[in-house]
């Protein structure tokens, strides 16, 4: 296999994002660069640029104090980071690109990058979302090969990105195709003595279970809202659990269920359903018996952050109506006609009674 790069080479990094996950990840992957010679320093980080109330543009308050301080205040990133608001200039010449914006607007930004990075790139998917085409659904990960034409790993795992800002332990999956260099690659450069990471070949198990978490963390928050207890939370991740895994193996036979109990699998369920953001927009959802919107609870409770679950839920919604397979996964069905405001919260108890009564085993 031919080396990544002549040997002596400096891999230059690029991060395309700069939210809340993404600060994070660029404060691990910055200090990272400056400590190992195969990588420039630098770390080139592209800020949708925005205006603050104090007038400032957000990427020059981020190269003036190096800290991000919308999404990740008080928290210093590393005087090795560039916050750029130029996508093409960020990612020119950078030899690994690292994706990590909510997933909405990752095709707009990859049509962009067409053509403009360099061939021999690779890239990596931190992104917890999935497309759905006319053609069917799509990962995030393959939508960057297909469009930049680069080979993409993707890393998911229990990961809530202010407890990582602060450097306490946690774990991730590094998930690829065939190519294990590049994995090891992309792990010398994210893993740290407090982000401890494995690597699987089920590219699409791992971001699946990224993906499809979010969904079931609504739940888990609809439970919270609705004051059910722990037993009844449990038994809703348990069932979604259940739907996430047998969906990722319809969708992809190769789907390994090894991977389900990786970071990104049930670890990542657990966290994002007591830690998570989709989890506290969704308890505030039943806490106003449904009668305030997600994307409106979405402004209110997270400032400027943005849910992936519930996107995801409609996403998946298209998917099973599509191919008929909306009796087999009665929760994620229901978890999105209550997104939709279709069904009012407490229909999420429900659903799972129905699920139990089939007992389908996958
Ligand atoms: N925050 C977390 O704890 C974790 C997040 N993730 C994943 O990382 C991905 C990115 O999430 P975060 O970094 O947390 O972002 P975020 O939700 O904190 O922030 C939203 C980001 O979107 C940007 N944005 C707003 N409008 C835009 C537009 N029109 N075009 C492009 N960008 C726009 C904002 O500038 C901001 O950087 C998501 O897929 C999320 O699921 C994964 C693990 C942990
Ligand atoms: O993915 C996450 C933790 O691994 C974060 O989940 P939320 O987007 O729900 O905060």
């Amino acid at each position: 296999m031919a080396p990544l790069m002549e040997k002596g080479g400096v891999y230059k990094v690029a991060v395309i994002g700069s939210g809340n996950w993404g600060s994070v990840a660029t404060k691990i992957i910055a200090s990272n660069t400056i400590k190992q010679s195969i990588f420039h320093d630098d770390v080139r980080m592209w800020v949708f640029e925005e205006t603050l109330p104090t007038g400032e543009k957000l990427s020059e308050t981020i190269n003036k104090n190096h800290e991000n301080c919308k999404y990740l205040p008080g928290i210093y990133l590393g005087s090795n980071v560039v916050a750029d608001p130029d996508l093409e200039n960020t990612v020119k010449g950078a030899d690994m690109l690292v994706f990590v914006t909510p997933h909405s607007y990752i095709k707009g930004i990859c049509k962009r990058l067409a053509g403009k990075i360099k061939p021999e790139a690779k890239a990596i998917s931190l992104i917890k979302g999935m497309e759905v085409k006319k053609e069917g659904s799509c990962m995030i990960s393959k939508l960057i090969t297909e469009v930049l034409g680069i080979n993409c790993c993707v890393l998911m795992g229990a990961n809530i990105a202010n407890e990582i800002a602060e450097e306490k332990l946690s774990e991730a999956t590094i998930g690829y195709r065939e190519d294990q260099e590049v994995a090891n690659r992309w792990l010398q450069l994210f893993a740290t003595p407090y982000f401890l990471i494995s690597i699987v070949e089920d590219i699409e198990g791992v971001e699946l279970c990224g993906t499809l978490k979010n969904v079931v963390a609504l739940a888990a928050g609809l439970v919270d809202g609705l004051e059910m207890g722990h037993n009844t939370k449990a038994a809703i991740m348990r069932i979604g659990f259940k739907e996430m895994r047998a969906f990722s193996k319809l969708l992809f036979p190769s789907v390994k269920n090894s991977t389900f109990f990786e970071s990104c699998g049930v670890a990542d369920l657990i966290a994002t359903c007591f830690g998570g953001r989709n989890r506290k927009v969704a308890e505030a959802f039943a806490r106003n018996r449904g009668k305030r919107s997600f994307n409106d609870l979405e402004e209110g409770v997270l400032q400027g952050q943005k849910l992936q679950g519930v996107l995801t839920a409609q996403e998946l919604f298209e998917v099973l109506i599509d191919r008929g397979w909306e009796d087999q996964f009665p929760f994620f069905i229901t978890v999105s006609k209550i997104c939709t405001m279709q069904l009012p919260p407490r229909s999420i108890l429900q659903c799972s009674s129905v699920l139990n009564s089939t007992q389908l085993e996958f």
